[in-house]
């Protein structure tokens, strides 16, 4: 099963499909990102703020593939404000990768409260520019966030990995990115497991013979999002992986989209403002 890559707005090829490692513990992060290596995932969504990058970076050496065919997306940790720190923390993400560029580094979340994410920007500008980051971007970025990054650097983020799903579908974020040229990753794409036990979700699932978890997944990667669900069971990471033999119809696409009601797992972004102790 070949997973369709995207270009990125540098050229940068991104598998659509990757594996996610929040909540994975370091002690079981070899494990799990090896089971989906062997399933046959080729892109891994970590950040500094997992603990988890050089566990990954473990997995994908005792793979014995090739680095160049598993591409690595990492995050800023949110106490990295200053761009000394911050050219700091890339290397250390570099490091735990095991000494090659980070394929795709993202800043993890604006906290627009707290500092000026374009320090942030320009920071990973640099990183890019010396050869530590093969592509950079966003997440967690709201749209007059987007339009400051646009305005204000030469750079226009690759990526912007937001929270989305049927119950959030984010089109106002999707349509931005479309019109600028930066690809929309969707985090949480099934909502931590909270739409798969929605009715029309199930009613699909039945009609198709495929799990609910399958749908909503197929469904994100008909709207063009990036995904990369996280799984600990093995039957779920093969499951969640074989998406590439069945289509949605544009009425089941319909459905699925008009479950949205703008409804968060996660923190909002234009308050959230954790930092690590
Ligand atoms: N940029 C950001 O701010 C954020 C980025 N992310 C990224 O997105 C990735 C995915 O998001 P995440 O929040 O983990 O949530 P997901 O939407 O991927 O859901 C993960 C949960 O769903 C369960 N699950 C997975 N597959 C199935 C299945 N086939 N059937 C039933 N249940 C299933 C998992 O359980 P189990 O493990 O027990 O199988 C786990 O509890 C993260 O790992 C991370 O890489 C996530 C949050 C924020
Ligand atoms: O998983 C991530 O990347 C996060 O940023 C999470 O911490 C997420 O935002 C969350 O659940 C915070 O409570």
């Amino acid at each position: 099963m070949t997973v369709p890559a995207i270009t990125l707005n540098n050229g940068v090829e991104i598998p659509q499909l990757g594996f996610g490692v929040f909540q994975i513990a370091p002690e079981d992060t070899v494990a799990a990102v090896s089971t989906a290596l062997s399933v046959g995932y080729r892109h891994i969504d970590t950040a500094q703020m997992y603990g988890n990058e050089r566990e990954v970076g473990e997995a994908v050496r005792q793979s014995g593939l090739p680095r160049h065919e598993v591409f690595v997306t990492s995050k800023l940790s949110n106490g990295r404000q200053e761009r000394d720190d911050i050219l700091r923390a890339v290397d250390g993400t570099v490091a735990a990768l095991g000494g090659d560029p980070v394929d795709l580094f993202l800043i993890h979340w604006p906290l627009p409260t707290l500092r000026d994410y374009l320090v942030a920007w320009h920071a990973l500008e640099e990183a890019h520019a010396g050869g530590k980051a093969r592509a950079i971007g966003v997440s967690n970025f709201q749209v007059p966030h987007l339009e400051r990054v646009l305005a204000e650097s030469r750079t226009v983020p690759a990526v912007n990995q937001i929270e989305l799903h049927p119950y959030l579908v984010q089109a106002e974020l999707r349509e931005f990115g479309h019109r600028h040229g930066i690809a929309t990753e969707a985090w949480s794409p099934i909502a931590r497991g909270k739409v798969l036990d929605d009715p029309a979700v199930g009613t699909i699932a039945d009609r198709l013979g495929r799990t609910p978890a399958q749908v909503v997944l197929r469904w994100q990667v008909q709207l063009g999002n990036i995904v990369f669900p996280k799984s600990q069971t093995p039957s779920r990471i093969a499951e969640n992986f074989s998406l590439w033999d069945f289509e949605l119809g544009a009425d089941d696409m319909a459905t699925i989209t008009a479950l949205d009601r703008g409804e968060r797992t996660g923190p909002d972004p234009d308050t959230f403002d954790r930092v690590p102790s």
